[in-house]
């Protein structure tokens, strides 16, 4: 990578277990991992290049950690990104989670297995919400990185596919939300690898479109017939 030129920087924020890395890992390395939870300490960047139309363009991805812990480093990560991923996640009930947990502590190396299994659960039985933190990084964003667009991400479908009762977080209430913030909302399993490739290229189609129609205002002046699509016009405003 050493030398390479990331044309997009891209932020993975939510809140932590959400399924960010995995995510990463499905579209970058097309697989996913299992195996004990491993939470990310700070964050991992990675940069994958890729085609939309004749173009290629390279995505460097910053992937940072949820804890809340980290969050004064995730600020840093996501200066100048031009896009953001925040994930949420469907909250699951019980079952499922007794399932992960237990894997977690069968699993663990740690001397205190019993501890290991106590934050394991801390994170989702327990949780208010992962949709409140994505908003959280929403409303950052939107105050203070105005350039980055804003994908939201509802995660590790597959679980619903399973049992629909699971869905904790309505999709129609996401969608009037995403809309709200002219965010664009994505459902995607890195376990099964549903809609992550489509994800990353819309992020990197976004920025072709963008890009294009920079160069054509900088040429020509701006043609207020494009303002229409509501990511342009969100563009023209910053
Ligand atoms: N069933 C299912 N499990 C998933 C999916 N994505 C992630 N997981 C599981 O959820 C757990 C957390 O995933 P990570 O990708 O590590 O979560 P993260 O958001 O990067 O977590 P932090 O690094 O703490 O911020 C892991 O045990 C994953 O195997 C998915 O699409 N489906």
């Amino acid at each position: 990578m050493s030398g390479q030129r990331v044309d997009v920087k891209v932020v993975m924020l939510g809140k932590e277990y959400v399924g960010k890395t995995s995510l990463v890992e499905r579209y970058v390395h097309d697989r996913f991992l299992v195996g004990p939870y491993q939470n990310t300490i700070g964050a991992a960047f990675v940069a994958k290049v890729m085609s939309v139309g004749d173009r290629t363009v390279t995505l460097g991805i910053w992937d940072t950690a949820g804890s809340e812990r980290y969050e004064a480093m995730s600020r840093i990560y996501y200066r100048g990104a031009k896009a953001a991923i925040v994930c949420y996640g469907k909250r699951v009930s019980s079952p499922v989670l007794e399932q992960e947990v237990g894997c977690a502590r069968l699993a663990s190396d740690s001397p205190s297995p019993w501890l290991c299994l106590l934050h394991a659960a801390s994170q989702d039985l327990t949780d208010s919400s992962s949709f409140e933190r994505a908003k959280f990084w929403v409303k950052e964003l939107r105050s203070l990185e105005e350039g980055c667009q804003i994908y939201l991400c509802g995660t590790k479908s597959d679980l619903l596919e399973e049992d629909r009762r699971r869905r904790r977080v309505d999709f129609h209430d996401v969608q009037d939300y995403a809309d709200n913030i002219k965010a664009q909302l994505f459902e995607t399993s890195s376990k099964t690898g549903q809609s992550v490739d489509e994800l990353f290229q819309k992020v990197a189609e976004d920025y072709v479109s963008v890009a294009a129609f920079q160069e054509m205002t900088e040429d020509k002046g701006v043609d207020l017939g494009q303002k229409a699509n509501p990511y342009f016009y969100s563009c023209c405003h910053h």
